[in-house]
């Protein structure tokens, strides 16, 4: 048994991604199928608790402790360092270890496994704020909420699982700006969100696409958070960029980017109003149409098409999802943005659809991510 999975460890280590996630939907696969009903059961019972757990385990800056430390850590010393009382604290502990957010290496000891060092990071505590705080309260409401709305396609971001979650009238981005405790973790997230793997700019020929451009704009991130983008292209291409790229976003994520996303502009802009930066070469949106139903996004694409010179193009970075075989990462999001946003995950012919709509067509599609179909859509003018 042990070298069977010695060998499948070897496999996914020495794979490239696309292998890596064949051994994992394998193991997955299999463990379905092995399940008895006993084990559905118990693997239910867990689905809320384990990003309770985790919560909690980022509330305490137990994963914080334990990877700073470096070094294995008793109960009583970790309940010192956090005030929690030891009783409450081990019983916490040990079910973190039980589901590998920690290491358990002795009775009462813990360490830092690799999930510890993850969830350390901003970007990944974000993560799980983000999902128990935003998207949690969203999916208790979504089953009443379909109910009630006989379940009919959900395609206003004024009437969705999030209203009737957080008791407002208002769109989450809206109400959760107004929220920065909420608001601040969900900027985190999408500094991580999809970084794993090849960076869009590798794949779609970035360099050769500015060509001769010579106006004062080359790159504008429309509603790019906090610029995680803009510092990566840059860095990347410092003599193309240097002084001609620009970060928008609304004012409550302006002011709150953390110091390590530079290399840019930052400018406070609202994409449902014209754009003011006129005649850049790339209005960049990364994840932005995804967040909202078809006749938003046509007000945010005509709103950048107000601006254009005769070299603009925009550049969509979004899911391009497959008509069959979704993968589940993919879908949870589309869940995920229909509950709380009205929105959803697009196919190629609905990328082609909007775009026609709102005047504009697609140059040609570069995936860079092939599980998640992550894809550069370069649009024009029809
Ligand atoms: C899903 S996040 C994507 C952030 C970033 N582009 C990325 O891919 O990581 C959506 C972003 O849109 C911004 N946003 C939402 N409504 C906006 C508006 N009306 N004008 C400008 N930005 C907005 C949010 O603040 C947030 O940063």
């Amino acid at each position: 048994m042990d070298s069977t999975l010695d060998q499948l460890r070897t496999l996914a280590t020495q794979a490239d991604d696309a292998g890596r996630h064949r051994v994992l939907d394998g193991i997955r696969d299999l463990q379905l199928q092995l399940e008895t009903p006993h084990d559905t059961l118990s693997r239910f019972s867990g689905l809320h608790l384990e990003i309770t757990a985790a919560r909690i385990g980022a509330d305490l800056g137990i994963f914080k402790i334990l990877t700073v430390t470096d070094q294995p850590l008793s109960t009583s010393s970790l309940a010192e360092q956090t005030n929690a009382s030891p009783l409450v604290l081990g019983r916490i502990l040990r079910y973190l270890a039980s589901i590998g957010m920690i290491k358990e290496v002795a009775q009462d000891t813990f360490s830092a496994s690799s999930i510890t060092k993850t969830l350390s990071q901003p970007g990944y505590e974000g993560g799980i704020r983000h999902f128990f705080d935003n998207i949690g309260p969203c999916l208790q409401a979504f089953p009443a909420f379909l109910a009630d709305t006989k379940y009919q396609d959900v395609t206003n971001s004024f009437n969705t699982a999030f209203q009737k979650a957080f008791h407002t009238n208002e769109t989450a981005f809206q109400w959760l700006p107004k929220h920065p405790e909420r608001f601040g973790p969900l900027q985190q997230v999408m500094t991580v969100q999809g970084a794993a793997g090849v960076p869009w700019f590798d794949v779609f020929p970035f360099e050769k696409e500015v060509g001769g451009f010579t106006g004062p704009h080359v790159f504008v991130d429309v509603g790019g958070g906090f610029g995680h983008q803009c510092h990566a292209i840059v860095g990347r291409f410092p003599k193309l960029l240097e002084g001609k790229i620009t970060l928008q976003d609304l004012k409550e994520t302006v002011a709150n980017i953390p110091p390590v996303f530079q290399g840019f502009e930052k400018m406070v802009h609202n994409f449902f109003t014209p754009q003011p930066i006129k005649g850049a070469k790339f209005y960049y949106l990364r994840n932005i149409l995804h967040d909202w139903p078809d006749d938003k996004c046509v007000e945010i694409l005509r709103g950048l098409m107000t601006a254009f010179g005769t070299d603009s193009q925009i550049l969509i970075d979004e899911m391009v999802i497959p008509d069959i075989g979704v993968p589940w990462e993919a879908v949870t999001i589309d869940l995920t943005i229909m509950a709380s946003l009205g929105a959803r995950e697009r196919t190629v012919a609905e990328w082609h659809k909007l775009l026609d709509t709102a005047g504009l067509k697609a140059l040609r599609i570069d995936t860079y991510m092939a599980r998640r179909q992550d894809s550069i859509i370069q649009a024009i003018p029809k």
